[in-house]
């Protein structure tokens, strides 16, 4: 069996979060943490080794205290971050086990990524060597202005939002990181993959895979959760939930 480390970033700002109590790793959600759900998406699989996350150490003795146990319990490992996610991230890969074949990073604010999912694009990153979680494109995309009128219309023909688990066997994205030149930002892990000219597969995921940024968000996940009986792998997987494209 292909062996997984999942690294969980967590050690963002929440600048848009704007929560005077919390950054929304660490807020309450369906009475559990957010970075709780997300963990448990993961520490139980028989496919993963390791389980990394990330937080600020300006955050180390809070989250000690209020949730080291849990870590613990759970068998988290926790990593420093860095100013950038890219740091965060590369940090986490330094600690990664010598037994794990792949590496699956994972935002710690992503908490209702399904099993199934999870599943799929495992498997992808098997078969190809690189997979992430990526949901079509179904509005209408407008380019702007510099004062908020319309530009033109972007076709959305072919785009996805990419989503995560962004997973890759333990070499590339450690080549990739090696090779990351600092100066061309990165808000993803496959931008760095993808600059190796190393194909990427791109597998469906659901709109219910949200990324937590605002409360509204914040909202969004408990209402999903809820339907899910707090467990999102009976959600609803996406009517495409499987298809994928080559890139
Ligand atoms: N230096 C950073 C920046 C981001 N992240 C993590 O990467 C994930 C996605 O980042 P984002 O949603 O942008 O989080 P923040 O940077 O905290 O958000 P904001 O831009 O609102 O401050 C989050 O789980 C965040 O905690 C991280 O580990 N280290
Ligand atoms: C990794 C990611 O979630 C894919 O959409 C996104 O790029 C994270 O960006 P952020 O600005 O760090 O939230």
């Amino acid at each position: 069996m292909a062996s997984f480390a999942v690294i969980l970033p967590a050690a963002g700002k929440s600048s848009r979060f704007r929560d005077p109590f919390f950054k929304k790793p660490f807020a309450p959600l369906e009475g559990r943490a957010v970075w709780v759900h997300t963990a448990e998406r993961f520490v139980h699989r028989p496919d993963v080794v390791q389980t990394i996350l990330v937080i600020s150490p300006e955050d180390r003795e809070e989250f000690s205290e209020k949730f080291g146990a849990h870590a613990a319990l759970l068998g988290v490992e926790l990593v420093d971050g860095g100013n950038e996610r890219a740091d965060s991230v590369l940090r986490a890969i330094e600690k990664v086990r010598p037994e794990a074949d792949y590496i699956a990073v994972h935002d710690a604010a992503r908490p209702c990524v399904t099993e199934r999912a999870i599943d799929e694009v495992f498997a992808a990153a098997v078969k190809v060597g690189a997979a992430i979680l990526a949901a079509p494109v179904t509005a209408t995309l407008k380019r702007s202005t510099s004062d908020q009128r319309i530009d033109a219309t972007v076709s959305r023909e072919m785009l996805f939002e990419a989503q995560t688990p962004q997973v890759f066997r333990r070499a590339l994205l450690e080549q990739a990181y090696a090779r990351r030149d600092p100066q061309l930002p990165s808000t993803d892990d496959a931008q760095l993959v993808e600059r190796l000219g190393h194909p990427i597969k791109l597998v469906s995921g659901a709109s219910t895979n949200l990324k937590i940024t605002t409360q509204d968000d914040l909202r969004l996940a408990a209402a999903i959760l809820k339907s899910a009986g707090k467990s999102p792998s009976s959600v609803a997987p996406h009517p495409f939930a499987g298809d994928s494209l080559w890139r």
